[in-house]
Protein backbone atom coordinates (compact mmCIF):
# COMPACT_ATOMS: atom_id res chain seq x y z
CA UNK A 1 0.00 0.00 0.00
CA UNK A 2 1.35 3.44 -1.02
CA UNK A 3 2.07 5.60 1.79
CA UNK A 4 1.67 9.31 1.61
CA UNK A 5 6.26 10.18 2.50
CA UNK A 6 7.16 13.47 3.61
CA UNK A 7 9.56 15.03 1.19
CA UNK A 8 12.93 14.39 2.56
CA UNK A 9 15.58 17.51 1.74
CA UNK A 10 19.32 16.84 2.02
CA UNK A 11 20.89 20.57 3.19
CA UNK A 12 24.16 21.27 3.46
CA UNK A 13 24.80 23.78 6.29
CA UNK A 14 27.73 26.15 7.61
CA UNK A 15 28.40 27.68 10.89
CA UNK A 16 31.15 30.71 10.81
CA UNK A 17 32.12 33.20 13.02
CA UNK A 18 35.20 34.10 14.94
CA UNK A 19 37.15 32.19 17.14
CA UNK A 20 35.59 30.73 20.61
CA UNK A 21 31.79 32.40 19.81
CA UNK A 22 30.31 28.84 20.01
CA UNK A 23 29.89 27.37 17.16
CA UNK A 24 31.19 23.61 18.08
CA UNK A 25 29.15 24.21 21.15
CA UNK A 26 26.09 25.00 19.34
CA UNK A 27 26.53 21.97 16.64
CA UNK A 28 27.18 19.53 20.17
CA UNK A 29 23.81 20.77 21.43
CA UNK A 30 21.66 20.39 18.29
CA UNK A 31 23.35 17.11 17.25
CA UNK A 32 24.00 15.28 20.92
CA UNK A 33 22.21 17.24 23.36
CA UNK A 34 25.66 18.03 25.11
CA UNK A 35 27.71 21.13 26.32
CA UNK A 36 31.68 20.76 27.28
CA UNK A 37 32.44 23.34 29.36
CA UNK A 38 35.94 23.71 27.66
CA UNK A 39 35.42 22.54 23.82
CA UNK A 40 39.00 22.51 22.21
CA UNK A 41 39.46 24.80 19.42
CA UNK A 42 37.93 23.34 15.97
CA UNK A 43 40.75 22.80 13.49
CA UNK A 44 39.94 23.19 9.78
CA UNK A 45 36.77 22.13 9.88
CA UNK A 46 34.24 19.25 11.47
CA UNK A 47 30.97 17.33 9.84
CA UNK A 48 27.79 16.27 11.53
CA UNK A 49 24.82 15.03 10.37
CA UNK A 50 21.18 15.60 12.14
CA UNK A 51 17.74 15.48 11.07
CA UNK A 52 14.74 17.32 11.69
CA UNK A 53 10.93 16.73 10.87
CA UNK A 54 8.99 20.44 9.93
CA UNK A 55 5.76 20.42 9.24
CA UNK A 56 5.84 19.48 5.38
CA UNK A 57 9.32 17.96 4.94
CA UNK A 58 12.32 16.23 6.56
CA UNK A 59 15.41 18.15 6.38
CA UNK A 60 18.81 16.11 6.87
CA UNK A 61 21.10 18.79 7.83
CA UNK A 62 24.72 17.73 6.66
CA UNK A 63 26.71 20.24 8.69
CA UNK A 64 29.79 21.54 8.78
CA UNK A 65 31.34 23.67 11.45
CA UNK A 66 34.33 25.53 10.73
CA UNK A 67 37.21 26.74 12.51
CA UNK A 68 37.24 30.64 13.49
CA UNK A 69 40.84 31.02 13.55
CA UNK A 70 41.86 33.49 10.79
CA UNK A 71 44.67 31.07 9.51
CA UNK A 72 41.79 28.82 8.40
CA UNK A 73 40.07 31.48 6.36
CA UNK A 74 40.79 30.76 3.09
CA UNK A 75 39.42 27.18 3.86
CA UNK A 76 35.64 28.58 4.18
CA UNK A 77 34.37 28.74 0.97
CA UNK A 78 35.04 25.26 0.49
CA UNK A 79 32.24 24.94 3.11
CA UNK A 80 30.17 27.69 2.42
CA UNK A 81 30.02 26.82 -1.79
CA UNK A 82 26.61 24.92 -2.26
CA UNK A 83 25.88 25.58 1.19
CA UNK A 84 21.94 25.96 1.62
CA UNK A 85 22.07 27.87 4.72
CA UNK A 86 24.54 29.76 7.01
CA UNK A 87 24.35 30.47 10.72
CA UNK A 88 26.73 33.43 11.34
CA UNK A 89 27.43 33.39 14.99
CA UNK A 90 28.91 35.85 17.27
CA UNK A 91 29.38 35.78 21.03
CA UNK A 92 27.20 38.65 23.16
CA UNK A 93 29.71 39.19 25.71
CA UNK A 94 32.16 40.48 23.25
CA UNK A 95 31.83 43.43 20.28
CA UNK A 96 34.28 42.32 18.02
CA UNK A 97 32.96 38.84 17.50
CA UNK A 98 29.81 40.77 16.04
CA UNK A 99 32.02 43.14 13.73
CA UNK A 100 33.19 39.78 12.61
CA UNK A 101 29.98 38.30 11.92
CA UNK A 102 28.93 41.37 9.73
CA UNK A 103 32.59 40.50 7.29
CA UNK A 104 31.21 36.93 6.95
CA UNK A 105 27.84 38.13 6.05
CA UNK A 106 29.21 40.67 3.76
CA UNK A 107 31.58 37.35 2.31
CA UNK A 108 28.45 35.33 1.99
CA UNK A 109 26.45 37.95 0.37
CA UNK A 110 28.95 38.38 -2.29
CA UNK A 111 30.26 35.04 -2.73
CA UNK A 112 27.98 32.60 -0.98
CA UNK A 113 24.80 30.96 -3.01
CA UNK A 114 21.88 33.89 -3.83
CA UNK A 115 19.40 32.15 -2.00
CA UNK A 116 21.27 30.67 0.91
CA UNK A 117 18.82 30.70 3.82
CA UNK A 118 21.16 33.00 6.73
CA UNK A 119 20.27 33.01 10.46
CA UNK A 120 22.38 35.42 12.62
CA UNK A 121 22.91 33.85 16.19
CA UNK A 122 24.31 35.97 19.34
CA UNK A 123 25.66 33.51 21.40
CA UNK A 124 25.89 32.84 25.19
CA UNK A 125 23.22 34.09 26.09
CA UNK A 126 23.32 33.38 29.50
CA UNK A 127 26.00 35.66 30.16
CA UNK A 128 23.50 38.30 30.44
CA UNK A 129 25.16 39.99 33.12
CA UNK A 130 28.67 40.35 30.55
CA UNK A 131 26.49 41.35 27.17
CA UNK A 132 28.44 43.89 25.31
CA UNK A 133 25.90 43.32 21.96
CA UNK A 134 22.45 44.99 22.31
CA UNK A 135 19.82 42.82 20.89
CA UNK A 136 18.34 45.33 19.09
CA UNK A 137 21.18 46.53 17.29
CA UNK A 138 22.02 42.83 16.21
CA UNK A 139 17.95 42.36 15.17
CA UNK A 140 17.70 45.91 12.79
CA UNK A 141 21.16 44.63 11.61
CA UNK A 142 19.76 41.49 10.83
CA UNK A 143 16.68 42.73 9.25
CA UNK A 144 18.18 44.79 6.74
CA UNK A 145 20.10 41.85 5.53
CA UNK A 146 17.36 39.43 5.34
CA UNK A 147 18.68 37.29 8.04
CA UNK A 148 16.63 34.88 10.76
CA UNK A 149 17.97 36.10 14.10
CA UNK A 150 17.94 34.85 17.23
CA UNK A 151 19.82 35.10 20.63
CA UNK A 152 21.09 31.49 21.64
CA UNK A 153 22.73 29.69 24.94
CA UNK A 154 24.57 26.19 23.90
CA UNK A 155 24.86 25.86 27.38
CA UNK A 156 21.26 26.01 28.72
CA UNK A 157 19.93 25.28 25.13
CA UNK A 158 17.92 27.94 24.92
CA UNK A 159 16.58 28.72 21.08
CA UNK A 160 19.74 26.25 19.73
CA UNK A 161 17.11 23.39 18.19
CA UNK A 162 14.86 26.65 17.50
CA UNK A 163 17.66 28.08 15.16
CA UNK A 164 17.68 25.12 13.08
CA UNK A 165 14.18 24.27 12.92
CA UNK A 166 13.48 28.02 11.73
CA UNK A 167 16.17 27.21 8.72
CA UNK A 168 14.45 23.80 7.81
CA UNK A 169 11.36 25.69 7.73
CA UNK A 170 12.64 28.81 5.37
CA UNK A 171 14.57 26.44 2.76
CA UNK A 172 13.50 25.74 -0.55
CA UNK A 173 11.56 22.92 -1.04
CA UNK A 174 12.45 22.53 -5.19
CA UNK A 175 15.90 22.07 -4.19
CA UNK A 176 18.65 23.12 -7.90
CA UNK A 177 19.37 19.95 -9.86
CA UNK A 178 22.52 18.55 -8.97
CA UNK A 179 24.62 18.31 -11.71
CA UNK A 180 28.02 18.69 -10.81
CA UNK A 181 29.84 21.31 -11.59
CA UNK A 182 32.84 19.87 -14.09
CA UNK A 183 32.69 18.00 -17.34
CA UNK A 184 30.53 15.12 -17.89
CA UNK A 185 33.09 12.79 -19.16
CA UNK A 186 31.61 9.75 -21.93
CA UNK A 187 33.14 7.04 -23.13
CA UNK A 188 33.08 7.55 -27.13
CA UNK A 189 31.52 4.20 -27.82
CA UNK A 190 29.08 4.49 -25.20
CA UNK A 191 28.19 8.20 -26.92
CA UNK A 192 27.71 6.10 -30.41
CA UNK A 193 25.73 3.43 -28.98
CA UNK A 194 23.51 6.11 -27.79
CA UNK A 195 23.40 7.86 -30.76
CA UNK A 196 22.76 4.44 -32.72
CA UNK A 197 19.87 3.26 -30.68
CA UNK A 198 18.54 7.13 -30.63
CA UNK A 199 15.91 8.96 -32.91
CA UNK A 200 16.23 9.07 -36.63
CA UNK A 201 15.90 12.45 -38.24
N1 LIG B 1 28.55 30.43 28.89
C1 LIG B 1 28.58 29.91 27.67
N2 LIG B 1 29.73 29.43 27.17
C2 LIG B 1 29.69 28.91 25.91
C3 LIG B 1 28.52 28.86 25.13
N3 LIG B 1 28.81 28.31 23.93
C4 LIG B 1 30.11 28.00 23.97
N4 LIG B 1 30.66 28.36 25.16
C5 LIG B 1 32.05 28.20 25.57
O1 LIG B 1 32.85 29.00 24.73
C6 LIG B 1 34.08 28.36 24.45
C7 LIG B 1 34.28 28.26 22.94
O2 LIG B 1 33.26 27.39 22.41
P1 LIG B 1 33.44 26.63 21.03
O3 LIG B 1 32.18 25.92 20.77
O4 LIG B 1 34.71 25.86 21.00
O5 LIG B 1 33.61 27.88 20.03
P2 LIG B 1 33.93 27.83 18.49
O6 LIG B 1 33.23 29.00 17.89
O7 LIG B 1 33.58 26.50 17.91
O8 LIG B 1 35.49 28.06 18.46
P3 LIG B 1 36.53 27.73 17.27
O9 LIG B 1 36.39 26.30 16.91
O10 LIG B 1 37.87 28.02 17.89
O11 LIG B 1 36.22 28.65 16.15
C8 LIG B 1 34.02 26.98 25.13
O12 LIG B 1 34.73 27.04 26.35
C9 LIG B 1 32.54 26.76 25.38
O13 LIG B 1 32.29 25.98 26.51
C10 LIG B 1 27.31 29.38 25.70
O14 LIG B 1 26.22 29.41 25.11
N5 LIG B 1 27.41 29.90 26.97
Amino acid sequence: MATTANKTINAKIVLLGDVGTGKSSLVLRFVRGQFVEFQESTIGAAFFSQTLAVDDATVKFEIWDTAGQERYHSLAPMYYRGAAAAIIVYDITNLASFERAKRWIEELQAQGNSDMVMALAGNKADLLDAKNVETEEAKTYAQENGLFFVETSAKTSSNVNNIFYEIAKRIPRVQPSQNPAGMVLMDRSAEQTARASCCSY
